[in-house]
């Protein structure tokens, strides 16, 4: 299975909400669509299960030697954005009349449902009616119903929203476990420190348009703007101390002033500094440490967003 998204256009009366996309997924592993709201990631999910069809660009989904212009009905689960189960019917009426369309026999529903809700920890809530649930229950069975027919691929929209800490990483630890099976997973998410954990790919959005795609490393490639270090003294150094040193936002990070974090320019020579640092106090560490995916985001997004707003000033 490889999906090949090219140039992909996708308009609504007033806004283009995907914008050019490029990508490309390949079978195994996760890839995490990521970006703030209205970036663009449900647009681009419902073009590529086919509930919609592009302006223009191309979508080519590669699966079991043919081609298909979206992900080809059977090949996948779909957690929608808007959640669609039965309120008023009971968790296992709601997953048996799932199971049932995806064309599983009852021996199937039975044991998938027996999997699925103990390891949602949901086994004792089956009969209850699904608006008895909280919040981030529901959404644990609108999980369950997206995987019990074990699809190869899995397209989840937002599949962290509603959950708390708890369940947060305990899906997390179910999608893991997927991708240890075989299972292709693409997720859209706004939660960056999670999703840095889980995923292989990250395609990172903004405004419909891709600002830094591929693995973590080429993500930091792409769009690291500086070098993070943290360094610790064995004994108490003043900040002005080091005020020669071409250190930016150098900050101690304790009272005793033995550590700091600052930043570098991206060409700096870190042993340089290293050696410079050394002759202003007994340096007990020095490192080079990452950025999260958080931060890293937030300051790309927000160079893109204020260019994009002196354009519209200077037109
Ligand atoms: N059916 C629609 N009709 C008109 N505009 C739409 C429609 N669907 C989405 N949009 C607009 O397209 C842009 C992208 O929306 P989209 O839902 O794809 O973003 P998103 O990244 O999934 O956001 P969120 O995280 O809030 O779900 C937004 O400006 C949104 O208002």
């Amino acid at each position: 299975m490889q999906i090949e998204i090219k140039n992909l256009i996708k308009e609504y009366s007033t806004v283009r909400a995907v914008d050019d996309v490029s990508f490309t997924v390949e079978a195994g592993g996760i890839v995490a669509l990521l970006g703030p709201n209205g970036a663009g990631k449900s647009s681009l999910v419902r073009m590529l299960v086919g509930l919609t069809e592009p302006d223009s660009g191309s979508i080519r989904v590669h699966w079991d030697g043919q081609e298909f212009a979206h992900l080809p009905d059977g090949s996948f689960g779909y957690l929608p954005e808007d959640r669609g189960l039965y309120q008023d019917r009971t968790l296992r009426q709601n997953l048996v009349y799932i199971g049932q369309l995806r064309g599983l026999s009852k021996q199937q529903i039975d044991e998938q449902l027996e999997i699925w809700l103990q390891r949602f920890d949901l086994t004792e809530r089956a009969n209850e009616h699904l608006k008895q649930l909280s919040k981030g229950n529901q959404q644990k069975i609108q999980l369950i119903a997206t995987l019990m027919h074990k699809p190869p691929v899995l397209i989840l929209d937002e599949p962290f929203s509603g959950l708390d800490p708890v369940n947060q990483e305990h899906v997390l630890d179910v999608l893991k476990d997927l991708k240890a099976a075989g299972v292709t997973i693409l997720l859209s998410a706004h939660q960056m420190d999670l999703v840095e954990r889980l995923a292989d790919q990250f395609i990172l959005m903004n405004l419909g348009s891709v600002i830094a795609s591929g693995p973590i490393d080429a993500i930091h490639q792409q769009l690291a703007e500086t070098q993070h270090i943290r360094f610790t003294f064995a004994e108490s150094v003043e900040p002005q101390e080091l005020a020669n040193l071409p250190y930016n936002n150098l900050n101690a990070s304790n009272t005793e002033r033995t550590q700091y974090s600052a930043e570098v320019d991206l060409n700096a020579s870190l042993q340089d500094l290293l050696q410079q640092t050394a002759q202003c106090g007994p340096l007990q560490e020095f490192r080079r440490y990452r950025q999260p995916l958080h931060d890293l985001y937030l300051s790309a997004v927000r160079g893109v967003n204020k260019a994009s707003k002196d354009k519209e000033v200077t037109l």
